[in-house]
């Protein structure tokens, strides 16, 4: 679970960012649209704890994040926010197994291997566990970003435009997986998007204005 109340954000003193409160239950998904430039993945940062707004509160399972300081926000991250970024990073010269194993070894100590095959599986990747991240597809590669965002089986599951740069059947595909995967890992998922092919399939929108 997530909720928001009265964030403010501004990166200078000519403009400040008035966010919308939001509330989603695990299991749930909540997309977060509006025009280019109108804040979306600044507040997804906000949100993943890497932006400090100048205001408010961001309660994940009754944790206000925003008053942990710099340190205990990192570990809370690394435990309970998955993050699909925009542009996928991976650690180069690991194949996508170790890219997954990292994930969890960084948060816990442990590599939970079994787990991270299990997510290639279920993603349909696992014939590409030994390669190297660059060895795949960009559509494959956003798949392994999602399997490393759910390593930590986090409570939110936080995704920036994961089908921008997919066919419309990989696109399809991969808000199907994050949707049931997040309910499967009861999960929040808060999806950033301006594509219309999944506009249409969700009925909780925030529109940034
Ligand atoms: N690090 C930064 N420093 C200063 N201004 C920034 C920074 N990052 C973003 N901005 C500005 O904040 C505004 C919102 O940017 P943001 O990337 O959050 O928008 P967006 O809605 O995600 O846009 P798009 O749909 O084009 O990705 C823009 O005017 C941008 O120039």
């Amino acid at each position: 679970m997530i909720s928001t109340k009265n964030i403010r954000f501004s990166y200078n003193k000519t403009q400040e960012f008035i966010f919308p409160d939001l509330y989603c239950e695990a299991g749930n998904t909540i997309l977060i649209t509006g025009d280019s430039g109108k804040g979306k993945t600044t507040y997804l940062h906000i949100l993943a704890g890497l932006l400090k707004p100048k205001t408010g509160e961001i309660e994940i399972d009754k944790t206000n994040i925003v008053l942990l300081s710099e340190k205990a926000t990192d570990t809370f991250r690394g435990k309970h926010i998955g993050v699909v970024f925009q542009k996928s990073h991976f650690i180069g010269a690991l194949t996508v197994l170790e890219n997954l194993e990292m994930a969890s070894w960084l948060a816990t100590g442990k590599k939970h291997t079994k787990r991270a095959k299990k997510l290639l599986e279920q993603l349909g990747i696992e014939n590409q566990a030994f390669k190297l991240p660059s060895q795949l597809s960009i559509g494959q590669q956003q798949r392994v970003s999602i399997a490393r965002a759910l390593m930590n089986e986090p409570k939110v599951l936080l995704a920036d435009e994961p089908t921008s740069s997919l066919d419309d059947k990989n696109a399809e595909k991969v808000i199907e997986l994050l949707t049931f995967l997040s309910k499967e890992y009861k999960a929040a998922l808060l999806i950033v998007t301006h594509d219309n092919r999944i506009k249409e399939r969700f009925i909780n929108k925030i529109t940034l204005i």
